[in-house]
């Protein structure tokens, strides 16, 4: 299917220090891919510059085969790259379809002379982009709580409105960021086929940093092993979990052994 994301030759410095180094790695159209890796291993610094967060220092991204290096979120968006984000503080006042449906209108840029100028064509998209929402809760089965404010939900079902969001625009790759933390199981499972159904339905690319390997095993093909700032290895999770330089890497960079021991779990099952 050709790639959507390559990252090529990307390296970030702050200071002196490298958090992600001379890092090369592409995602392939209509995969979910994951993202995994010790602690400071850079994923996050790596999630950042693809997502328009961060500069590279050096190096080139391109999305969709065009060079997109150094170009801020919103121009990323524009061209169907999307991140999620924990619901933000201020919209945890508005209702569920609210925060729906001012997605495509907070990203297109209108503004208040046109919505003066031009009333009619304002009410005729209104109108469109409520119907979008309605059909994203009914995708996501969350109907029941369209009228709920975002602060009363759920972990899982904010976590459920954070995915919709991303249907709101026609999204071509979609970053989550550990989009199981805070979770419980039932809603995980909801998240999970939600992810699954968009991948399979509407052909969405997902590229994932988790730290849940659970999440990881069920959802992603292929793994992206980080450590030290770069690619160590990529593959099915079965042969990651059997790596012994991704073991030791686990080991080296979390001295509590609390991943190595989510990895080895995973493992024996
Ligand atoms: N803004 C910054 N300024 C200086 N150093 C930074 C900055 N952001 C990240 N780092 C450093 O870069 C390294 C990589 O951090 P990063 O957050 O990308 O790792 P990570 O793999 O996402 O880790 P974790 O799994 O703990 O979230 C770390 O050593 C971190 O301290």
């Amino acid at each position: 299917m050709g790639s959507i994301i390559d990252v090529r030759s990307v390296t970030k410095r702050f200071g002196g220090f490298h958090a992600v180094d001379d890092c090369t790695l592409s995602i392939e159209k209509g995969s979910i891919t994951g993202l995994i890796g010790p602690n400071g291993a850079g994923k996050t610094t790596l999630f950042n510059m693809v997502a328009g967060t961060y500069v590279p220092t050096s190096g080139q991204i391109l999305l969709d085969g065009e060079d997109v290096t150094g170009l801020p979120a919103h121009e990323l968006f524009n061209r169907g790259l999307l991140r999620t984000f924990q619901i933000a503080h201020e919209f945890s006042h508005m209702t569920v379809t609210e925060n729906l449906m001012m997605v495509p209108a907070g990203q297109s840029g209108e503004n208040l002379a046109s919505v003066w100028l031009r009333p009619a064509r304002v009410t005729q998209e209104e109108a469109e982009v409520r119907k979008k929402a309605e059909e994203v809760l009914d995708f996501l089965k969350i109907t029941h709580v369209k009228n709920e404010l975002a602060g009363n939900l759920s972990g899982g079902q904010k976590k459920l409105l954070e995915l919709g969001r991303t249907m709101m625009v026609d999204a071509k790759v979609v970053l989550l960021d550990e989009i199981a933390a805070g979770v419980n199981r039932t809603l995980l499972n909801d998240l999970v086929s939600n992810i699954e159904r968009l991948n399979q339905e509407l052909g969405y690319t997902f590229f994932v940093i988790e730290h849940d390997m659970d999440m990881i095993a069920r959802l992603c093909d292929p793994v992206i092993v980080m450590a030290a700032g770069s690619v160590m290895t990529e593959g099915h999770i079965e042969d990651i979990q059997k790596n012994e330089a991704v073991i030791e890497a686990y080991f080296g960079g979390s001295p509590t052994g609390e991943a190595t021991t989510e990895l080895h779990k995973e493992a024996e099952q």
